[in-house]
């Protein structure tokens, strides 16, 4: 059985969608990571034979006011999952992310360069990284920029934005690629379905500006909605982010065959499963 930490979060439901009858999934209210006993007694009881971690504290300004708890969750939560996972003999897959890197880079980032994060969730999830070699049978997915059917994510927002908004300004220096949790879903199971462990990156091919996949939700989305450039200096949210973090994903496609689409044409299924 696989079980899924985090179902009901936004990836989280989509491996559950993707892995049906295999899986089996856990959240907050039946387990919380930040806690040994708890991690023990949910992964003695259900015995997995592969562990997900889609958990995680994903609000990356709340992670710069709150450091205490995004180190518990998001770094010593892997711990307890990885030391558990090896005593019960199971293998876990642990979800990273771009914000891990400085995004001085001026080419994608390859599994092995150095990280240097920029704020407290790219600290926490790099923590959480390391934490996840206690269980040398692990495998460490990295990934950026998701959005899905359940979460709150980028393309929900516009979305929501332009029922009353016809400009909004949106950031054109931070450059990434926008993933679909759909194929992030699938890259996941590729690898395991290849018996890959170690370091991968799944992110949908290609890459573009925050501003660039606002105007190409709206289009796509037939939506008139006129969109202003502006800097991250000029947004001044509380966490720095990285301003080039596209993740190379060669190796997914060495090692499995796999290729994940390039994201407008993600984005394009995403809205027509979607109803726009
Ligand atoms: N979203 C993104 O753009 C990206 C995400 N990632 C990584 O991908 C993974 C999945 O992200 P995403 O689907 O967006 O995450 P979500 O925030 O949508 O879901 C995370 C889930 O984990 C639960 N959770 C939080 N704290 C705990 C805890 N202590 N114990 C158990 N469960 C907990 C949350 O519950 P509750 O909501 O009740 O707190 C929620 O259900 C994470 O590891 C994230 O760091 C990587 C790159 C980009
Ligand atoms: C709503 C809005 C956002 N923005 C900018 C802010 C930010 O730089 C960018 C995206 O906003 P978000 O809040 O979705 O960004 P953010 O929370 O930084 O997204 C990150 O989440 C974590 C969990 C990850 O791991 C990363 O890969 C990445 O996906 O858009 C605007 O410029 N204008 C706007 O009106």
């Amino acid at each position: 059985m696989i079980l899924v930490v985090g179902n009901n979060g936004m990836l989280g439901r989509e491996l559950m969608a993707l892995f049906a009858g295999a899986a089996r999934g856990v959240d907050v209210g039946e387990i919380d990571i930040a806690d040994l006993e708890s991690v023990q007694r949910v992964l003695m009881t259900l015995k997995p034979r592969v562990v997900i971690n889609a958990a995680a504290y994903t609000d990356v300004d709340g992670c710069q006011a709150n450091t205490e708890l995004a180190m518990q969750v998001n770094g010593e939560g892997v711990a307890h999952l990885a030391m558990i996972t090896k005593e019960i003999g199971a293998t876990l897959v642990q979800v990273s992310t771009d914000y891990i890197f400085d995004g001085k880079k001026e080419t994608p980032y390859l599994e092995d360069d150095l990280a240097s994060p920029l704020n407290v969730y790219g600290e926490s999830k790099l923590a959480g990284e390391m934490n996840s070699w206690f269980n040398p049978d692990h495998l460490l997915v990295r990934t950026q920029w998701l959005y899905g059917h359940a979460g709150k994510n980028f393309v929900e927002t516009m979305l929501s934005l332009a029922q009353t908004r016809k400009e909004l300004s949106v950031v054109d220096d931070q450059i990434g690629s926008p993933t679909w949790t759909y194929d992030l879903a699938l890259g996941i199971k590729a690898l395991l379905d290849k018996g890959c462990r170690g370091t991968y990156h799944v992110a949908n091919a290609g890459a573009v500006s925050w501003n660039g996949f606002a105007q190409e939700i709206f289009r796509l989305a037939g939506l008139d909605v006129e969109v202003r450039p502006m800097t991250t200096a000029e947004l001044g949210r509380p966490a720095t982010r990285p301003l080039h973090s596209v993740l190379d994903c060669g190796k997914l496609l060495q090692d499995t065959g796999f290729q994940p689409q390039p994201w407008q044409e993600a984005l394009r299924r995403y809205l027509e499963l979607r109803g726009k």
